[in-house]
């Protein structure tokens, strides 16, 4: 059943504001962590709104404090908001700020009836394989998959059409050898169902709701059509007074949380009682003790499989970015995916786990430069290096998917037994697993105090600075470059590299 249907019960909790500042110091922001904080109220107000977010912060203020949580002691998020100038850093600047809103937990005595929403942010996947070319032109119509110049990104549709098109095919083949259709909305579903209990279990009543990037149920058609109004409309039915939205992929990138939540907030912006919504966002969770001891107990337990445990390779695969986007834009996805492995490794020496272990990326799409080392490539030089056994292990994402089910499970694992490894397994996603999803029930308890309802004056000053003349001109001058960089023959070439 659908997590946002399945309670018919109004969820509910009595939460006092002393209550809440005590879940809030035990968590890692309030416990002066060396790692970032995973709760952020208004990931896309960046700094235009830190002075009267300062304002309103009176116990988790440090964005710029002396203390061990400054801009170089992050965890993986190592960028110094002063210094980086670019659309990821507002995020991470903005993930800094803790406000608690002064009316429902603003005195200590003050005891308010909750109705508690939490929102789980996912990617989506095609159900069958006729939704796949719609899927793949909904992923490559987000200008945070292709990351146009915005003299180009008219175009950006127009292009989603051709690479749908031209990349259909092969990613057919892919769900069809895991079934037909993605596995994505039933374990989304599942995990929501899951956590719904995890909280209840710690007597926080909260209805748990999906909404999906690039297929159903959708989170822009929450507000658009009719039929996928149910988000939009269950958090107002359900009369949600103060919500945690919970991305489910452990690090941060641009292209997953941070296209996820950009999305989320536009829904928010436009709609005049979502705006007033106290929301607080876990930007990142790769870091929490729940879900490093979690992979490490996979780990550990898929290890015992081979018959010379300690001689295997632990390999983990991590979806890939391009590497511009860590380099030009400042996602810390990289950062965050080698502190997330070394945190996992430092799990297992803690259990006399000491065995050799490496990390690659994987599923590079089209002409551009990716994260490397790439998956395939390692793959090929550990089997001539000698490595015998090798137990792969799926790092960027919480469910069963075409990357771990068909990618891996198929392609790398024929490329590894073709390359000289004899003995391969492979860790399965998180997916229910009872300590994960427990943890991920504390990360949300932990985000409750810093919930901030959304302020729409940014939303005012954008409609003013629109200026209509220079939009026009950009368009004329945009057409003519894009028509004639259309038929160079360097991009025709690229566009062939999307079908493979
Ligand atoms: C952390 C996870 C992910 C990152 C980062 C990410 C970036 C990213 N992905 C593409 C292109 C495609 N992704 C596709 C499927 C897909 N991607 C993720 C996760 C991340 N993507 C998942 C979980 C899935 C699978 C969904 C499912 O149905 O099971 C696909 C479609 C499949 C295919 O044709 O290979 C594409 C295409 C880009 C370009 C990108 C970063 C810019
Ligand atoms: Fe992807």
């Amino acid at each position: 059943m659908d997590a946002a249907t399945s309670s018919h019960v109004l969820p509910h909790v009595k939460v006092s504001s002393s209550n809440l500042c005590n879940l809030n110091r035990k968590s890692s922001l309030c416990t002066q962590s060396k790692f970032f904080t995973t709760a952020s109220s208004h990931s896309n107000e960046g700094k235009r709104n830190l002075d009267s977010h300062s304002r309103e912060r009176p116990v988790l203020s440090w964005l710029g404090s002396s203390d061990n949580r400054s801009s170089s002691t992050l965890g993986g998020e190592l960028y110094n908001p002063v210094l980086k100038r670019n659309s990821a850093e507002k995020m991470i600047c903005s993930a800094g700020i803790c406000t608690y809103p002064g009316s429902a937990i603003g005195s200590p005595s003050h005891v308010t009836e909750e109705r508690i929403g939490v929102l789980l942010l996912n990617l989506g996947g095609p159900e069958t394989l006729h939704d796949v070319q719609p899927f793949l032109f909904n992923l490559f119509a987000d200008p945070d998959i292709i990351r146009l110049p915005r003299l180009f990104r008219f175009l950006q549709r127009p292009l989603a059409q051709l690479i749908s098109v031209l990349r259909a095919p092969k990613s057919k083949e892919g769900y069809a050898a895991i079934g037909g259709g993605s596995p994505l909305r039933k374990i989304t579903d599942d995990q929501a169902n899951a956590l719904k209990m995890a909280l209840e279990a710690k007597e926080v009543h909260a209805n748990v709701y999906v909404a999906m990037r690039y297929w159903r149920p959708f989170t822009e058609e929450a507000v658009k059509q009719a039929r996928f109004l149910h988000l939009c409309k269950a958090i107002k039915r359900d009369r949600i007074t103060r919500l945690v939205v919970l991305p489910l992929y452990p690090q941060y990138s641009i292209s997953t949380t941070g296209s996820s939540v950009r999305v989320l907030e536009s829904i928010f912006r436009k709609d005049a009682s979502l705006s007033r919504l106290p929301y607080s966002i876990v930007q990142s969770w790769y870091q929490r003790e729940g879900y490093t001891k979690s992979m490490a107990d996979l780990i550990e337990k898929e290890l015992q499989s081979f018959s010379k445990p300690n001689e295997v390779m632990i390999f983990f695969s991590a979806h890939g970015v391009p590497v511009s986007y860590v380099e030009d834009a400042g996602d810390p996805y990289r950062d965050q995916m080698e502190e997330c492995i070394y945190l996992i490794m430092q799990e297992l020496k803690s259990r006399q786990i000491n065995n050799d272990y490496t990390l690659a990326y994987q599923s590079r799409v089209g002409p551009v430069q990716w994260l490397k080392p790439y998956t395939d490539e390692v793959l090929v030089e550990l089997g001539r290096k000698g490595v015998k056994s090798l137990l792969a292990v799926p790092v960027s994402f919480v469910s069963e998917h075409i990357e771990t089910l068909e990618e891996i499970d198929m392609e790398y694992k024929e490329l590894a037994l073709e390359s000289g490894i004899e003995s391969w397994g492979r860790v399965p996603a998180l997916g229910c697993t009872s300590s994960f999803i427990t943890d991920l029930a504390d990360a949300v308890i932990e985000a409750l105090p810093s919930t901030k309802a959304m302020l729409t004056s940014k939303s005012i000053s954008e409609a003013v600075d629109f200026d209509p003349a220079g939009y026009a001109i950009k368009m004329f001058f945009g057409s003519i470059l894009a028509f004639v960089l259309l038929l160079s023959p360097k991009v025709i070439l690229a566009f062939r590299n999307y079908m493979l």
